[in-house]
């Protein structure tokens, strides 16, 4: 299964970092620095529906994406065109990213970024923090509860948003019991890569409205956005199809549209329904 094999090779990756910078090393580098402000969950706290915008060179489901790759222009586009947060893959062997590419764009952008890997040992999220990023990744899947919950205390002394990531019920009860206060859903199931983009609306009732949510993967068409908005997703994760766009800013820009009116019609929708009960309980009296 693609998804072990993906933690395999991040532990591999682990032990040769390790070598080069030991663990306790990474830790007193990584908590010396300034404590974060956690800007990543707070950009996430927009009334609208907020845009992680993703930069993303290749998948394993996908193969190469972006042939031609100047990624920090592509980080600046998307500053410019209004994201919210840029998400950066730094998992080298079947992502093609690297950290290198992490800290050129850190230097180049302002806005909060997630350092997207395949979290398996402490250790990366210490150096998450040295390359300047703002938010981590936990997948569910990966990690028992009891993990989970310890590495958010470290994201939370290092003043970090953890995005923990979830694609089914129980990964979700996992979550919410570690303490997660950003839930994403993916619609893409890691491990076999099929993707349901109703999974996201499907599970959006088991994540209380006080933890943010953001639905992961598979957007297409902005109405696939509309749709997420419409269910209350308070924010959405998008990469193939902006990396695809020849026109990145007006795609975005279409997405943000979409967004707006997915909102405008679950707030009609709820006016319809208070009115719909007033009439009945009405009636009643
Ligand atoms: O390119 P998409 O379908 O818009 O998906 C983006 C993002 O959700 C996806 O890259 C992703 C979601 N969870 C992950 C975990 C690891 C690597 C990648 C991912």
């Amino acid at each position: 299964m693609i998804l072990d094999e993906l933690a395999a090779y991040a532990s591999f990756r682990v032990a040769e970092a390790k070598k080069k910078i030991a663990a306790d090393e990474m830790e007193r580098k990584a908590r010396s620095l300034p404590k974060g402000d956690f800007r990543f969950e707070h950009a996430l706290c927009n009334t609208g529906v907020s845009f992680i915008c993703e930069v993303k060179r290749a998948s394993p489901s996908k193969g190469l994406i972006a042939e031609d790759f100047p990624y920090v222009e592509i980080a600046r586009e998307y500053e410019q065109a209004g994201a919210d947060c840029v998400s950066v893959l730094t998992e080298p062997k079947w992502f093609l990213g690297s950290d290198e590419i992490f800290k050129e764009i850190r230097a180049a952008i302002t806005l909060p970024m997630i350092r997207k890997d395949f979290t398996v040992d402490a250790y990366q999220i210490y150096e998450a923090k040295c390359m300047g990023a703002d938010a981590v990744l936990l997948i569910c899947a990966l990690l028992p509860t009891e993990t989970i919950r310890e590495y958010l205390k470290i994201c939370d002394d290092l003043g970090l948003t953890a995005l923990v990531e979830t694609h089914d019920e129980n990964e979700i009860r996992s979550a919410l019991k570690a303490g997660a206060r950003v839930i994403g859903v993916n619609n893409r199931n890691l491990k076999n890569f099929t993707v349901d983009f109703s999974n996201a609306a499907n599970l959006r009732e088991q994540i209380p409205t006080n933890v943010i949510f953001v639905a992961e993967s598979g957007v297409k068409e902005p109405q696939d956005v509309g749709v997420l908005a419409e269910i209350g997703a308070d924010a959405v994760l998008i990469g193939e199809a902006l990396m695809r766009a020849e026109d990145k800013t007006e795609r975005l820009a279409e997405f943000k549209q979409a967004a707006a009116q997915g909102r405008e019609k679950a707030a009609e929708q709820v006016q319809t329904s208070d009115a719909q009960s007033q009439a009945s309980d009405g009636g009643k009296a």
